[in-house]
């Protein structure tokens, strides 16, 4: 019998809602929220470059096929993460024979054959890929993170990547994905980056605004601007990591300081919630014509990367549904429109 309405069906006439998952996630009861709620998936780590690819003559096919596998059996979209990352990558990328550093020459190729040889395989069950993530400085006077792909290739690695992931697969939606996007000072940054391999002539397809977000920030106002000033460059935009942290954000981890903190949901944290789902939802509609998919960083309150970070065992609340997999107040909220 027809379950009653989830929220890819109140959303069916705007975008797809997807959502974050790992392979224990897809069976039973969190398998079912799944297929009721979303039509979307992206695997939170099983496709990153160190899980997927650990050493240079191994890759580790086993989960995410399992993630792959269940996306097509249900025909539900899927988007790839991440095919060139500073954070999670295999360490063996950077080393070079001798056990220095690895040349310039040689990452660029062992960052073709990773992505030839990933896109490849899932090519026709994966939709978009994030193709560079987190590629812009945190630092007010940096354009580039100085990460290890920085220092040795410069800012060609980014285009590189783009070129390679559409040489792989010429129909892919190729995206750049990094979070505080809605922040004006980084915003301006990515734009920057987009035109960059734009003017470049590679393909780009979409800017994913990661939208770990709080119920503190980001202001509607960031929020709509950022997204009409990525839209300016013909791309498309998606929110691929949507979380709403019942704290305010923080950019680096850091150790718990003896248990000071009541770490429980309270009903003043609930409130703001309800608040800012609302307003996020509804400037997401408002820009249902740019918007190519809305994608929450995992399931249920049950279990959040926010509980570990930026502190290690701070429980979290970020979601629309909670650790009984139920929805929330803000669950109402979102669907309650038109
Ligand atoms: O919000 C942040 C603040 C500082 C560093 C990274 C991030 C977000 N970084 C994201 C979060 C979780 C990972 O699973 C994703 O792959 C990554 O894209």
């Amino acid at each position: 019998e027809p379950s009653e309405k989830g929220l890819k069906d109140y959303y069916k006439d705007y975008f797809p809602i997807g959502v974050a998952v790992y392979p224990q996630a897809l069976e039973g009861e969190s398998a079912e929220l799944i297929l009721k709620h979303f039509n979307s998936m992206t695997p939170e780590n099983v496709m990153k470059m160190g899980p997927i690819h650990p050493e240079e003559d191994r890759y580790n096919w086993e989960y995410a096929d399992q993630v792959a596998d269940f996306a097509v059996k249900h025909n539900l979209k899927l988007r790839g993460h991440a095919l060139c990352w500073h954070n999670q990558a295999g360490d063996w990328l950077f080393k070079g024979e001798n056990g220095g550093q690895v040349s310039k020459e040689v990452l660029l190729q062992r960052l073709k054959d990773h992505i030839t040889t990933v896109v490849k395989r899932y090519k026709g069950k994966i939709y978009a890929w994030d193709v560079v993530n987190e590629a812009i400085s945190d630092k007010e006077d940096e354009f580039l993170r100085d990460s290890q792909w920085y220092q040795i290739c410069g800012e060609d690695f980014i285009i590189k990547a783009f070129e390679y992931a559409h040489e792989a697969d010429p129909d892919l939606k190729l995206f750049y994905n990094d979070y505080s996007a809605v922040h004006p000072v980084k915003r301006d940054k990515i734009y920057k980056l987009v035109k960059m391999i734009q003017d470049a002539g590679v393909p780009i397809h979409g800017v994913g605004i990661q939208g770990h977000f709080s119920i503190y920030e980001p202001s509607e106002q960031d929020l709509r601007d950022a997204i009409e000033k990525y839209a300016s460059l013909g791309v498309e935009v998606q929110i691929t990591e949507l979380d709403v942290s019942v704290y305010h954000k923080e950019h680096s981890r850091r150790d718990p300081l003896p248990k000071d903190e009541d770490d429980t949901f309270k009903p003043e944290q609930e409130q703001k919630q309800i608040e800012q789902y609302d307003m996020l939802f509804r400037v997401f509609r408002d820009y249902k014509d740019t918007l190519t998919g809305v994608t929450f960083w995992n399931i249920s309150d049950r279990y959040s990367w926010l509980d570990n970070f930026p502190v290690r065992g701070r429980k979290n609340y970020p979601l629309l549904f909670n650790e009984e997999l139920q929805p929330k107040k803000a669950y109402y909220k979102v669907i309650d429109f038109e």
